[in-house]
């Protein structure tokens, strides 16, 4: 038992609470008509979730609540709960008995419940999918629609077998994978989308993120040349700086010994020198001031050339930073023409769409106007043609006329020659002798008339004259004679011919009338020639005028295909525009920042200008100081040369230590100028390199001592890169980590598109893998249903022959299926022709044949057995019976052999009129055995029936790795 119970309150016409309990094997439900009966089914049907109202016999779901009668009013709500014994485990749920619920309230609303666990319909859907029962499955078959599985179309008959063979979830698992297949196709051509917008970007980036990653590697290598250059001008200095120091150390010792000896001897030439020696210290004193001022000029000497160096390179950079403003400058003006080009193709191009679109309009006019023309001309040869029509109605009138007349002149001619006696032979014969008469006159008179010329052309006798004239005499009364006989005949030939011609011809005779006929049939056809002609004219008009249609339809075709080319070539264009204009914005953005940098240029470089100029002030001043101590200097040399001249006993020696000390002391100061020299030329190095860099040269000691790259080959490289450097032009600064921004963008998208692929690739597959499962178990069901529906048939009919075919055996998934029957004694008949009864039985056969395969666990039979005569309704009852034991069958009936085939009834009653009642009834199992018809048929014997030819089955997807 599959159906345990159901509770019924406030569906359709149970307005009470009502339970109702199933039995196995067969339940008769039974009752008057209308008291309900089908109202079960239907509860059944609506609690396993039907969603169309029009299954359930209503126009709207609210329609199943209980509506009221004349002594209850409405309910607000309907209810009903399915109880299922699940022991067998037929759904797959973990529950030995299953209760389903559905309410619905009048807004609308509705609840679902498994076990009281509120559930979704879809839920309950798919819990029923493949066990028969599910939607559109064969576990109800209702009042006047058994017979709708033959009269439906091939195709939907498919869901009986699929539903047997178990694919119902397959196939809707199907559906789902190609809907979400579309889904993922459709999201794939997305990502494409995306992936090809980001993969322009991303080449574009590519490229210029390789020129700046250039341009930085050569900005980086000029900077290390450049140190390089820069440490190894500071080492020159310090290693300089270092000998100097040595040289200068050893100098003053040797100078330091020198005065003390020379002093030394001073002391002992004489006390007297004192003022010699103070004016001596004084000189000293002013050339030690005299060296400070050297060593402050030389300082500043040094500066000034530090400075001009600067100025140098300060005025190379400028003349580069103008250089590169003029080249982009340049570009800017070639893109702006471009532009300007562009705009004015651009220009150019929207008036040519405007024409082509001109052309469009005026070539829709002339294919309107000359389509009115073609419809005016059809409607004027409409109107010759009726014209024809009514003269070929006179004309008809007019030959019928003239065929009465022709009879008449037929029958008057006829008579009329009677009256005369006309004979053709005796008119012919007095015409020849009328002839002959006439003849022989004339000659006659020929004759005569040559004779009598003779005779006057001669000179006649009196004799022969008198002779002469009685021979005329003789002659005229030969021709008298002969002239009576032409007369005679003449008579004779007249009386021969018929005097009625006359009468026929004259103008009111009937001669006439018909002639008047004839000619106004001709001009019946002159006009009908001329309408004719005219229609003609309207016709080769009308095929010129379609030809020119055609022509104008071609031309407007390729206007059209113009337009969109031409729309194409605009759009081409705005694009081209707008990237100029990216390119010129882009461009105009360099040339401020080069503008700024080189007005930071040109600042900087007029400071260092200003500081050479006060530089080169101090200069002057400084040199104005030593010339005036060396001015006082002299006078001092002089004064002390005089002093010495007065001192006696100067020695030699004191003389030769005195050069000595000079020429030590010269060499001092110039060492100690050196030192000076080196020390500002090691400051200027860092000072420079700390303004160029904003760094520490003391940061690279360590790498100055490591350079083995010689000074040239340095600078020559530096050159190089420098000129690299400016062949690079105009960069994207921040274009490589733009680049690796998109890149990196791009890769997740190229991921996700391989991702979704993949997903693609198995949704295919999955698909294709539950096609070919599928296939393979709807072919050997299908198999044996078509066996069993042979055997089967033959069993109902006692005989004869069915057949099931697939329509389409290479689609096996998606073949309709062709039924043919023949019942014993007939013809194999198209099941169309069969009679109700017969279409009942043949779909009753098929239905028993599904469930031999996959029996249904409860089956709703609502009055099936209507259309069945009584040898029928006994076969029907001996095949439901031997279902009985593997299914359980709720039949709706009126019949009485059907009633007393079932092991159970359910009496419904209407005690209060619109409120249905059940009573539960059981039958005595001998009453019921005596009333059943003979199941004599245990002779039967199943026959073969070969597996369907021809098929083609979808191929397996190859074994997942
Ligand atoms: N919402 C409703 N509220 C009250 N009564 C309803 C509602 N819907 C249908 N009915 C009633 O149910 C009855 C029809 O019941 P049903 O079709 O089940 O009868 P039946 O026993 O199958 O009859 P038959 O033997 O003629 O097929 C009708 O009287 C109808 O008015």
């Amino acid at each position: 038992m599959f159906l345990k119970s159901l509770d019924i309150h406030g569906f359709k016409s149970f307005a009470d609470k009502t339970h109702i309990d199933f039995a196995e094997g067969i339940t008769a439900l039974l009752g008057p008509n209308g008291c309900g009966k089908s109202n079960v089914v239907d509860s059944i049907k609506w609690v396993l979730a039907e969603r169309n109202s029009k299954n359930l016999r209503a126009e709207k779901m609210e329609d199943v609540i209980f509506n009221g009668t004349e002594r209850r009013p409405a309910l607000n709500t309907a209810e009903v709960t399915l109880t299922i014994a699940n022991d067998k485990g037929l759904l797959p749920l973990d529950e030995e008995e299953i209760a389903i619920t559905r309410r619905l309230y009048r807004s609308g609303d509705q609840e679902y419940f498994i076990n009281k666990r509120p559930a979704g319909p879809t839920e309950i859907r798919r819990l029923f999918m493949d066990t028969g029962v599910g939607k559109a499955a064969y576990s109800v078959m209702e009042q006047g629609k058994i017979d709708q599985i033959l009269s439906s179309k091939p195709e939907d008959r498919r869901y009986l077998f699929e539903e047997a063979a178990g694919i119902s979830r397959s196939k809707a698992e199907v559906a789902e994978a190609e809907r979400e297949l579309e889904r993922t196709r459709q999201n794939m051509t997305q990502i494409e989308i995306a992936m090809g917008e980001i993969k322009r970007q991303y080449d574009t980036l590519k490229v210029q993120s390789e020129k700046t990653i250039k341009y930085r590697k050569f900005k980086e290598d000029i900077y290390l040349y450049e140190l390089d250059l820069t440490l190894l001008r500071l080492k020159n200095f310090v290693t300089d700086k270092a000998r100097h120091e040595e040289e200068l150390k050893k100098v003053q010792e040797k100078r330091d010994k020198v005065r003390q000896e020379i002093e030394e001897i001073n002391n002992t030439i004489s006390e007297n020198m004192d003022k010699v020696k103070a004016m001596q210290e004084d000189l000293y004193n002013k050339q030690a001031k005299l060296l400070a001022i050297g060593q402050e000029k030389n300082g500043k000497l040094e500066l000034i050339k530090q400075q001009n160096q600067q100025a140098l390179l300060m005025k190379e950079k400028l003349n580069s930073l103008e250089g590169r403003c003029s080249a982009i400058q340049e570009r800017i003006d070639t893109v702006q023409e471009e532009i300007d080009e562009n705009n004015a193709i651009l220009h150019e191009k929207n008036k040519q769409l405007n024409d082509i679109k001109t052309n469009i309009e005026s070539f829709q006019k002339n294919i309107e106007t000359s389509s009115r023309q073609i419809t005016d001309n059809d409607r004027k040869a409409d109107s010759l043609r009726t014209q024809i029509g009514q003269l070929e109605e006179e004309r008809a009138g007019l030959q019928k006329e003239l065929a009465a007349i022709t009879e008449d002149i037929v029958s008057m001619l006829d008579a009329k020659l009677k009256d005369a006696g006309f004979s053709e032979g005796a008119l012919r014969i007095a015409k020849e002798e009328l002839e002959q008469n006439f003849a022989k006159l004339k000659i006659f008179l020929d004759g005569r008339k040559n004779i009598f010329s003779d005779y006057a052309a001669r000179k006649l006798s009196a004799e022969e004259a008198g002779k002469t004239a009685s021979e005329a005499v003789e002659a005229f009364e030969e021709a008298g004679r002969q002239m009576a006989e032409v007369e005679a005949s003449l008579k004779k030939y007249q009386d021969a011919s018929p005097a009625f011609i006359t009468e026929f011809l004259s103008p009111e005779g009937i001669m006439t009338k018909k002639r008047g006929i004839d000619d106004k049939i001709n001009q019946n056809r002159d006009k009908v020639d001329d309408i004719n002609n005219q229609i003609k004219e309207l016709h080769s008009k009308n095929s010129e005028l379609t030809t020119k249609i055609n022509e104008y339809r071609d031309t407007l075709q390729k206007l059209k295909l113009n337009e969109i080319q031409m729309q194409e070539q605009i759009t081409a264009s705005q694009n081209q525009i707008n990237t100029l204009n990216r390119q010129l914005t882009g461009e105009q953005t360099t040339l401020r920042e080069t503008q700024d940098e080189l007005y930071v240029e040109t600042k900087r470089a007029e400071e260092l200008n200003e500081q050479i100029n006060q530089y080169q002030d101090e200069l002057a001043e400084i040199e104005y100081r030593g010339k005036q101590l060396a001015d006082e200097m002299n006078k001092l040399d002089e004064e002390i040369a005089k002093a010495n001249k007065s001192v006696s006993g100067k020695s030699d020696t004191l003389d030769k230590k005195r050069e000595e000390q000079n020429k030590y002391q010269e060499q001092f100061e110039r060492l100690s100028l050196s030192l000076n020299s080196a020390d500002n030329d090691i400051r200027n190095v860092k000072q420079n390199f700390q303004d160029q860099y904003s760094r520490d040269l003391i940061e690279f000691e360590e790498r100055m001592y490591k350079i083995t790259t010689p000074a040239t080959e340095l600078r020559e490289k530096l050159s190089e890169a420098k000129k690299d450097f400016a062949a690079l032009g105009s960069v994207n600064l921040m274009a490589p980590e733009e680049f690796n921004e998109v890149k990196e963008r791009y890769e997740r998208q190229r991921t996700n598109y391989e991702d979704t692929q993949k997903s693609l690739e198995n949704l295919v597959r999955v698909s294709e893998e539950i096609k070919s499962k599928s296939a393979e178990m709807f072919l050997e069901t299908y198999n044996q249903i078509k066996k069993n529906f042979h055997n089967m048939f033959r069993r109902l009919f006692n005989g004869g022959r069915a057949e099931l075919k697939l329509a389409d055996p290479a689609n096996i998934l998606s073949s309709g299926i062709d039924i043919y029957a023949q019942p014993p004694g007939k013809k194999l008949e198209n099941i169309a022709l069969l009679s109700g009864g017969e279409k009942t039985m043949t779909a009753v056969a098929l239905l028993f044949a599904t469930y031999q395969v996959r029996p249904s666990p409860f089956c709703l039979l609502d009055e099936i057995d209507a259309a069945l005569d009584d040898k029928n309704v006994s076969s029907f009852v001996t095949a439901l019976e031997s279902f009985a034991s593997v299914s359980q069958y709720i039949v709706i009936t009126h019949n009485k052999k059907t009633v007393m085939g079932a092991s159970t009834m359910l009496g419904i009653t209407m005690e209060e009129s619109g409120v249905s009642k059940i009573i539960a009834l059981r039958l005595d199992e001998d009453i019921k055995r005596g009333t059943i018809v003979d199941h004599n048929q245990d002779d039967f014997k199943d026959e073969e029936v070969p597996d369907e030819e021809g098929v083609v089955l979808p191929p397996r997807p190859p074994k997942r790795v």
